[in-house]
C-alpha cells in the first residue's frame, strides 16, 4: 500500500468540494489513496476586491507549496490561473468540464427579464458588470466578493441585501446548491469567462510517475475547449485591457471533430462590443484561440477602454 499523495487546498467551500471530488476521481481510476493537506492564501486572508490582490492570488501559495515539496498535487480553477506557465509546474489533467455558462441567483427566483429597473445586483467581476450593463435593463450592478457561500447569502438568508447576484455555474453545482439557481444565462447575453468551469490539476514538472497518474483524469475535449480559449485570452492581454469573455464548444463535423470558438471584447460599461467566432479541428485548439485574438484586435478590441462608473 503506498502512502497517500497529498492534494494541497484552500479552505474554502469550493476548493475542498473540487480537491475532493478530483482525490475521489483518481483513487476509483487508480486505487491510489490522496490526503488533503489545507493552504492558506493571500486571498482567503484579505477582504480587499479581487481586482485589487490581482490575478492568481488564490493560486500562488498553492504553487509555492508545490514548488516546496509540501504538498503533490493541486486542483485549481482553471479561470483563475495566469495565462503564463509556471517554471518547473505543469497542468497533468483537465478533466471533464462542468457547464461553463454563468447563473443568477435571485430573490423570488426571477429571471433577468423579470427584474423590475432599478434592481440591484451584486458581482465584481468586470466581464460580468460590462455585459449587464450592454443589456440595457435598467440593472444597477455593484461590486462583491468572497466565497460562493457568502454572496448566495447576499441573497438568499437572513442577511440577504441585494436582489441578484451573478455567478459561474459550475461553482454553484460544485458546492451542491443548483436548486437554488433562478436562471442560466445564455452565452448569447453573458458569454463565459475563459476557461470557466474547467479544473487544472497540477504537479511538478519532473514529477515523472504523477504526471502520468494525473493524465488518467484528462478529458482531451475539455483541454482543447480551454486551450482554445485560453490561447485568445494571452493573445488579448498583450494588446487590451478590456474584458474578455470566450467560448469554445467542440461538436462532430462531417471530417471529424470541430471546435467553435465565439470570443467578445466588451467595454467596461457596456456601450460597445465586440463579438467574432472562429472555427477548426481540436488539434488546432490554440492557433484558433490565437487567430481569434488577432481578428478581435483587428476589429478594435484595444480601443474599447470605457468608463466603470
Ligand atoms: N471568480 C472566482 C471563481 N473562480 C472559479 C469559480 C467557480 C467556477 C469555475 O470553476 O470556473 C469562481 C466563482 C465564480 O466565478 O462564480
Amino acid at each position: 500500500m503506498s502512502a497517500p499523495l497529498r492534494l494541497g487546498t484552500r479552505g474554502s467551500a469550493l476548493a475542498i468540494a473540487q480537491s475532493q471530488q478530483t482525490a475521489d476521481a483518481l483513487t476509483a481510476a487508480t486505487g491510489r489513496p490522496v490526503e488533503l493537506v489545507r493552504i492558506v492564501t493571500t486571498g482567503d486572508r484579505s477582504s480587499a476586491p479581487v481586482a485589487q490582490l490581482g490575478v492568481g492570488v488564490f493560486v500562488s501559495a498553492l504553487r509555492d507549496a508545490l514548488i516546496a515539496g509540501e504538498i503533490d498535487f493541486a486542483v485549481h480553477s482553471y479561470k483563475d490561473l495566469p495565462t503564463g506557465a509556471h517554471p518547473g509546474l505543469h497542468i497533468a489533467a483537465v478533466p471533464s468540464r462542468e457547464d461553463p455558462r454563468d447563473v443568477l441567483i435571485a430573490q423570488g427566483n426571477r429571471t433577468l427579464a423579470e427584474l423590475p429597473p432599478g434592481s440591484v445586483i451584486g458581482t465584481g467581476a468586470v466581464r460580468r458588470i460590462a455585459q449587464l450593463r450592454a443589456l440595457g435593463l435598467e440593472l444597477q450592478v455593484t461590486p462583491i466578493r468572497g466565497n460562493i457561500d457568502s454572496r448566495i447569502a447576499r441573497v438568499h438568508g437572513p442577511e440577504a441585501d441585494l436582489d441578484a447576484v451573478v455567478l459561474a455555474r459550475a461553482g454553484v453545482a460544485r458546492i451542491g446548491r443548483v436548486a437554488e439557481i433562478a436562471e442560466t444565462l445564455d452565452p448569447m447575453l453573458m458569454l463565459p469567462a475563459p476557461a470557466q468551469g474547467a479544473l487544472a490539476v497540477e504537479c511538478r514538472a519532473d514529477d515523472a510517475d504523477l504526471v502520468e497518474l494525473l493524465a488518467t483524469l484528462d478529458h482531451a475535449p475539455s483541454r482543447a475547449a480551454v486551450t482554445a480559449e485560453r490561447a485568445m485570452l494571452a493573445t488579448l492581454e498583450a494588446g487590451c485591457s478590456a474584458p474578455v469573455a470566450a467560448h469554445a464548444e467542440l461538436a462532430e463535423g462531417e471530417d471529424g471533430d470541430e471546435i467553435y470558438l465565439r470570443g467578445a471584447v466588451i467595454s467596461p460599461d457596456g456601450v460597445r462590443a465586440i463579438r467574432l467566432s472562429r472555427t477548426g479541428t481540436p488539434a488546432d485548439a490554440a492557433e484558433i484561440g490565437k487567430a481569434l485574438a488577432a481578428d478581435l484586435l483587428d476589429a478594435g478590441a484595444d480601443t474599447l477602454i470605457g468608463s466603470t462608473e
